[in-house]
C-alpha cells in the first residue's frame, strides 16, 4: 500500500531522516514511535504527500508520491484518512458537518450520505453531540470526531497522529477499539504515538509490528514492547 526506499528528509538544518525503507501491506497495522521531535509526524506527512522526500522514494498505491498531480494528489488524500496531532474543526460548523466536510470536498451528495454520517456518529459515539460546535467536546470527543472525518470517505489507510495524546486511559483504549475495528475491517493502519501502554494493548488484540525511529533511522522495534 505504502512503500518508503531509502527515504531522506530534511527540512534545511540537516538531515532529519535517512535511509528509511518500510512496507505497509494491506491490512497490516503498524505503530510508528520514538522521541519527541525524532520525526514521527514528518514520516507520516511522507507517507501520505503531505510533504515530498529530499531522497529516495515514497510509493502509495504504485505510484510515486512526489511525480502526483493535482487530481492524482487528491485522489490519493481519499485513499488515506488522516487523523492529524492537533485534530483542527471549523468551530463554527457543528460536528456532523465538520465529520461530512470530505464528503462535501470530493463533491458527494450530502442528503444521499445521512445514513452514512449517523451510522458513523453512532459508531464513535458521539450521536448525542452531532449538533455541538467543536469548542464544546472534550479532547476524546474531538479524537473521535476526528477519526470519523478521517473514515467518511472509506479510505483503504488510515494514519493517525497521538490519537490518544490528550486522554486518559479509558479513552485511549476506547480509540484503539475504534482502530482495531477498522483494521479487521481490512484497512491498513499506521499510528504514530508515545504511548507504549497503547502499544502493549493493541497487541494482545491485533497483530502488529512497531517501527521506532532513532538516531534518524527506522529500526522494527524488539519483541520487548
Ligand atoms: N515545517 C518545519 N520546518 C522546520 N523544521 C520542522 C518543521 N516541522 C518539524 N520540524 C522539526 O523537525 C523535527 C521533527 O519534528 P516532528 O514533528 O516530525 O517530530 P515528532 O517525532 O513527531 O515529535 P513529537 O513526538 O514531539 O510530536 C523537530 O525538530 C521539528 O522542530
Amino acid at each position: 500500500m505504502i512503500e518508503l526506499d531509502n527515504v531522506g528528509y530534511n527540512y534545511g538544518g540537516g538531515e532529519l531522516l535517512t535511509n528509511v525503507s518500510a512496507q505497509l501491506s494491506p491490512g497490516s497495522f503498524h505503530f510508528l514511535t520514538g522521541p519527541s521531535g525524532a520525526g514521527k509526524t514528518t514520516l507520516l506527512k511522507l507517507c501520505y504527500g503531505a510533504l515530498s522526500p529530499t531522497s529516495g522514494r515514497v510509493r502509495a498505491f504504485n505510484m510515486d508520491v512526489k511525480g502526483l498531480d493535482r487530481n492524482q494528489m487528491a485522489l490519493l488524500r481519499r485513499r488515506i484518512g488522516v487523523v492529524h496531532q492537533d485534530c483542527r474543526f471549523l468551530d463554527h460548523l457543528p460536528v456532523k458537518e465538520n465529520i461530512a466536510l470530505p464528503l462535501t470536498v470530493a463533491g458527494k451528495d450530502l442528503s444521499q450520505e445521512q445514513d452514512n454520517l449517523q451510522e458513523l456518529l453512532n459508531w464513535v459515539g458521539l450521536s448525542e453531540r452531532a449538533h455541538a460546535n467543536p469548542p464544546e467536546l472534550s479532547g476524546g470527543e474531538r479524537q473521535r470526531a476526528a477519526l470519523a472525518r478521517a473514515v467518511i470517505l472509506s479510505p483503504e489507510v488510515i494514519i493517525a497522529d497521538e490519537p490518544t495524546g490528550n486522554v486518559d486511559w479509558e479513552m485511549s483504549q476506547r480509540l484503539l477499539q475504534l482502530l482495531v475495528e477498522l483494521n479487521r475491517m481490512g484497512k491498513t493502519i499506521l499510528v504514530a504515538t508515545h504511548d507504549l501502554a497503547l502499544i502493549r494493548a493493541a497487541k494482545n488484540q491485533v497483530q502488529t509490528r512497531v517501527l521506532r525511529i532513532s538516531d534518524k533511522r527506522l529500526q522494527l522495534a524488539g519483541a520487548d514492547l
